[in-house]
């Protein structure tokens, strides 16, 4: 049976303020949880069923998706941890890492129950929506701590390149040890910057600068003096200053990165040149209330409820603050998009103040930004968000985590009319 949820009284008031029905937090108990399994890996689950003793059921309206019942914490499950040990003592490769041993990263054995992901599928959704095909370079504008990023490198394969950026620095070093537990870092760049301001390009272009020229050299964790300087006089400041430059954090093989010039790596797109020389692909997973992510309500029963007031609705306080961020977040994401690129705006609050009201403002104010069907929301479990063509996840009608998403198009720029 699910279990009531004493909510605060000031969670309460925000809920009945935005018209959301509280008992959808009673739910938790009884939502499944979502894996997906990295392309290619579809014919263990026989394997990942035995490893973590219950049946996965596929979805049939996301590949590489399956859900497990709520009561199974992959991480924390016997077999999982069983697994490892034995791994280790036998140092012998599994059947599981040896069906796919080309995708299988080298770091160790037991890396390949790394191909599995936590992930809700409503998440996983809004990342389909995108249409990212192998070649395509992708931008996530609020990347940490990169579950929907890592589904991009997957979908991207092995062209083109994913750009993380997220203003949080302890949960940008959660993506990137993400990236590289998952074998995922080769065509990628985290960088820790401020979303609504980031400029910077896809590196598509290959290096040209002169042999004098300071250039990346493979990417280490051992940083130089200088920023260890640095990074040691912000490391109180959990959050990047305003108006504070990039600062690279990770970059791949595959990047771009390596041989790149330092000064041409920041070196800002030109307002006229985002239509060329932009992302094809952008994804403003917004900063929001969360309050659509009933596991993450759930949490604060252990968190204390007094850490919710401060986190949920001291963000709703400063209402018009959380709004103009998700606001800029996504006039920037659509500004480093190429024309004819797709960017998905995302979050996981129920409120229309921060879904629809966002982008319909946007929409107002963009035109060149169309609002897209999204085709294959026909076949997932969701319904027309109040703005026609976005979609929403409702937990009570969806068995999946709470999530708005609206698909948006560059096209080319209206000409003037005389
Ligand atoms: C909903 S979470 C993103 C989850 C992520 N997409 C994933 O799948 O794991 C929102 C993120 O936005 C980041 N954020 C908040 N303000 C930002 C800003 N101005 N620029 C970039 N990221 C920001 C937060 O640090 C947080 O990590």
């Amino acid at each position: 049976m699910s279990k009531q949820l004493e909510l605060p009284e000031s969670f309460v008031r925000f809920l009945e303020a935005n018209d959301i029905d509280p008992s959808i937090y009673n739910e938790g108990d009884s939502l499944p949880r979502y894996v997906r399994l990295k392309p290619g890996f579809e014919d263990v689950v026989q394997e990942i069923e035995s490893e973590i003793n219950c049946k996965m059921e596929q979805l049939n309206w996301l590949p590489g998706f399956y859900s497990i019942p709520p009561h199974v914490h992959i991480a924390r499950s016997k077999a999982y941890q069983q697994g490892k040990v034995r791994e280790r003592e036998s140092n012998q490769s599994s059947s599981i890492l040896m069906s796919k041993p080309s995708l299988i990263p080298s770091s160790s054995l037991w890396d390949g129950l790394f191909q599995m992901y936590g992930i809700d599928a409503a998440s996983g959704a809004a990342v389909s929506a995108l249409g990212i095909s192998p070649g395509d370079h992708v931008l996530d504008l609020c990347a940490a701590p990169g579950a929907k990023l890592c589904m991009m490198l997957d979908l991207l394969g092995d062209k083109g390149t994913a750009t993380g950026v997220d203003v949080a620095r302890h949960r940008l070093s959660a993506c990137r040890t993400m990236l590289q537990k998952y074998g995922l870092g080769e065509r990628s760049r985290l960088f820790l910057a401020d979303g609504t301001t980031f400029s910077l390009p896809p590196t598509t272009n290959l290096p040209c600068g002169s042999c004098d020229e300071e250039t990346f050299k493979q990417w280490t964790s051992r940083r130089p003096y200088k920023e260890r300087k640095q990074v040691a006089k912000t490391r109180n400041n959990f959050v990047l200053p305003l108006h504070a430059h990039p600062e690279i954090v990770f970059y791949g093989h595959n990047s771009g990165v390596i041989g790149l010039p330092k000064k041409e790596l920041f070196r800002p797109l030109d307002q006229n040149d985002c239509a060329n020389r932009g992302y094809d692909k952008v994804l403003v997973d917004a900063e929001c209330t969360h309050d659509g992510s009933i596991k993450h309500i759930q949490k604060f029963e252990q968190w204390g409820w007094t850490t919710l007031e401060r986190r949920v609705l001291d963000a709703e306080r400063t209402d018009t603050n959380l709004t103009a961020l998700q606001l800029n977040l996504l006039r920037n994401g659509f500004r480093l998009l190429k024309q004819g690129g797709i960017l998905v705006y995302s979050t996981c609050s129920l409120t229309h103040a921060q879904n629809e009201d966002v982008v319909d403002q946007f929409l107002a104010e963009s035109s060149s930004a169309e609002l897209q069907e999204i085709e294959m929301a026909k076949e997932w479990p969701c319904r027309s968000g109040r703005t026609p063509k976005t979609v929403r996840f409702d937990p009570s009608t969806s068995a999946t985590s709470g999530l708005f998403v609206a698909k948006i198009k560059k096209m080319a720029p209206e000409k003037n009319v005389l």
